[in-house]
């Protein structure tokens, strides 16, 4: 699928695409976790949410992965704790896959790829809105979650697959009420934590990821439904859904601390 490759562009460099960024080492982008390296902190908290199943709005398909939104006009739906201060609002999450079961997730662990990586987006409202708290470091906290293939079906996750044939292409958006996304952790709250970017441009510098330890396991018939998305509009020639994830970034020197020895 052309624009997953063409998009395969990995986020480099300062914030405006200068090479200085680079020189210095700041790459940006889902990082490669050498669980080894990372530091336990035993200083961490542990993160909680809480989540306000009334606040799920709508489910879409926007051509690079399905998203679902949620209200973040109050703090509703929040994440609390971990390496974070304060709360900071849910407003949207969302997937990343690969076109077969060995790759698809961004963030890689000792040199693990996984199927799918679900990122679960919240905003510190100490900056009033999104947008502006993209330009801060203490503005955007993702939750990282891996998805692995295995034999069980994540009876959670049918709710979002089961939307999957109203939202096949890009544009499409329908109703996703009455749904609390904490259904979809893992039972380990165990994670790594550093302070990165979004793993596609803008790569803003803004992100503390809370990546958990512990994959979600989906059964092959899940994992095809997500599959089954398209990235074209409904007038245009199929192009499937794959393969929306980036190549992950050396860490450079920048520190990743583990909740857990
Ligand atoms: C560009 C961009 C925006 C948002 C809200 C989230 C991401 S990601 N994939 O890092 O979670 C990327
Ligand atoms: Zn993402």
């Amino acid at each position: 699928c052309q624009e997953a490759v063409q998009s395969a562009a990995v986020c480099r460099g300062a914030s405006d695409g200068s090479a200085a960024g680079a020189e210095l080492g700041f790459r940006k982008g889902a990082q490669r976790i050498r669980s080894e390296e990372a530091q336990h902190d035993p200083a961490l908290p542990p993160w909680f949410a809480s989540y306000d199943p009334g606040a799920a709005k709508s489910i879409l398909n926007n051509g690079r992965t399905c998203r679902v939104v949620f209200d973040d006009t109050f703090d509703r739906s929040v994440l609390r704790g971990g390496p974070i201060q304060g709360a900071y609002r849910l407003r949207q999450l969302h997937f990343h896959w690969g076109s077969s079961d060995d790759h698809g997730s961004e963030h890689v662990v000792d040199g693990v790829k996984y199927a799918a990586e679900l990122h679960m987006v919240h905003w510190n409202p100490k900056h009033g809105n999104f947008a502006p708290a993209l330009k801060q470091r203490d503005g955007v906290a993702i939750v990282g979650v891996f998805l692995k293939v295995g034999k069980t079906l994540k009876r959670e996750m049918k709710r979002i697959l089961e939307e999957m044939e109203s939202i096949k292409t890009k544009g499409k958006e329908t109703p996703f009420l009455h749904f609390d996304p904490s259904i979809l952790f893992p039972k380990s709250r165990d994670y790594w934590t550093y302070e990165g970017s979004f793993t596609t441009p803008p790569c803003e510098e803004c992100v503390t990821w809370i990546l958990l330890r512990e994959p979600i396991v989906v059964s092959p018939d899940q994992m095809a439904k997500l599959r089954s998305l398209s990235m074209n509009t409904e007038n245009e020639p199929f192009h499937p859904l794959v393969d929306n994830w980036r190549p992950q970034q050396p860490l450079k020197g920048r520190v990743v601390r583990a909740s857990f020895k």
